[in-house]
């Protein structure tokens, strides 16, 4: 699957190009102020709210919200920063950056499987503040290129790992901020327990959020306990009875 996601991505990706060249995008360009990591270092803990209306694994997620629609909800609600999927596979188009960007004030995170620094170009150009990079399906010559590249932008990087071979080849880059994934990209079941496997492992100034699978207070409440700054959560939202309860829930507002 995700290596079909992938091909996909580079037709995709040459498609856009032949549209609008890379020498425009570039001009078109101004730079960001690393509003993600400013906004995660303000406070102790923060919830990364996804704008996800489907997935491949599980279809329709989400039909009664449109992404700028669960973005106002989760701004009104407490979230630190929002994810923004733009990947067809998940309902996702460049296009929802700039409407969601029209309701909130918050950071935003282009999610996306970024293969090309055309793609880092196009998350600025749409008014992202974040990108996410998936050690997964980078070389280390090409993430340690894309993570200057969006950092000469402005941006900051979300990079992901699932394994704690990813973790190890993270670790040899100067990234700030790692996701750790609890969804596996090949199987897509998820089990949080991979971030207490870890976390252990990261040292230093990183901030470390979990992504994927968490449902409850409780889950985010044990994963605080354990040194982790933030969760980036979609399903466990886009589906809840009160999506506006939810999100308050895991932002932990009471504690
Ligand atoms: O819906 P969930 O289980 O809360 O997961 C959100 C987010 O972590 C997930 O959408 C995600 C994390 N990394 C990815 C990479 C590609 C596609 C999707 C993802």
């Amino acid at each position: 699957m995700l290596n079909s996601i992938v091909a996909k991505k580079r037709l995709e990706v040459a498609r856009a190009k032949q549209q609008v060249p890379v020498s425009s995008l570039r001009s078109s360009v101004q730079p960001g102020s690393f509003a993600l990591s400013r906004a995660l270092k303000a406070r102790e803990w923060g919830l990364i709210a996804e704008c996800k209306l489907a997935s491949p694994a599980k279809g329709t997620l989400c039909d009664g919200y449109s992404a700028p629609e669960l973005a106002e909800i989760y701004t009104s609600h407490g979230a630190a920063a929002l994810s923004v999927h733009t990947d067809p596979h998940f309902k996702g188009l460049l296009t929802d950056i700039a409407a969601v960007r029209q309701v909130t004030d918050l950071p935003i995170l282009r999610k996306d499987f970024i293969i090309d620094e055309y793609q880092i170009y196009e998350a600025r150009a749409a008014g992202a503040d974040a990108i996410l990079l998936i050690a997964a399906i980078l070389t280390d010559d090409r993430l340690l290129h894309y993570l200057y590249q969006a950092w000469s932008l402005g941006l900051d990087c979300l990079v992901e790992v699932h394994t704690r071979e990813e973790l190890q080849r993270v670790l040899k880059t100067p990234a700030e901020l790692i996701g750790i994934n609890n969804r596996n990209l090949k199987t897509f079941t998820t089990d949080i327990s991979n971030t207490f496997d870890l976390l252990p492992d990261c040292q230093g100034a990183r901030m470390v959020i979990s992504e994927s699978g968490i449902q409850s207070a409780g889950d985010a409440r044990r994963l605080k306990a354990s040194g982790v700054r933030g969760i980036l959560v979609g399903e466990g939202l886009v589906r809840a009875h009160d999506i506006g309860r939810k999100t308050r829930e895991l932002t932990l507002h009471e504690e």
